[in-house]
């Protein structure tokens, strides 16, 4: 069925998406020639595991090093800048140190309830709404 297969990667990706709470305060991130801010992470690679693409993305995107990882949820959404389904599977994620916008993130946000910037709908409309709900962050 690897015709099946290539056909279902054309049009899904599957990435894993840190969230990092400071402060009741959630990381979001912008990467250069964009202006929506997403969750820190990436896609993961074949044959690496969700924690492993988590390290990887996390030391490229915001230069630190995960101490801890705990899975949340997934969620399914079509994605902020590929015509392709996204299911993004995020994790809480705690860091060694200060997170700064590294390689292709020009800058990097921490956003509470009122923080008006445009978020990509997977953290806007599933993941913050949870973590208010949950007082993890702040109204
Ligand atoms: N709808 C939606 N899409 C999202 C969210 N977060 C998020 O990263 N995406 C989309 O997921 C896709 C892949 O994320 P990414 O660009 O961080 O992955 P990556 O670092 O591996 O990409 P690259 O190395 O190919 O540039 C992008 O199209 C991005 O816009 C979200 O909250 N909602």
């Amino acid at each position: 069925m690897r015709v099946k297969r290539v056909k279902m990667d054309a049009l899904l990706m599957e990435k894993c998406a840190a969230i990092i709470i400071r402060e009741k305060t959630l990381l979001v991130v912008r990467k250069r020639f964009t202006n929506i801010f997403i969750s820190p992470g990436g896609k993961i690679e074949p044959g690496e595991t969700q924690i492993q693409c988590l390290r990887r993305e996390v030391a490229e995107e915001i230069g630190v090093e995960i101490s801890d990882a705990l899975y949340f949820d997934s969620f399914e959404r079509e994605a902020a800048f590929d015509h392709k389904i996204i299911i993004i599977h995020a994790w809480f994620v705690s860091v060694y140190g200060e997170c700064y916008p590294n390689s292709e993130i020009e800058e990097i946000r921490w956003v509470n309830g009122k923080t008006r910037v445009p978020i990509a709908s997977i953290f806007k409309d599933c993941v913050i709404p949870r973590l208010l709900a949950q007082d993890l962050i702040d109204e």
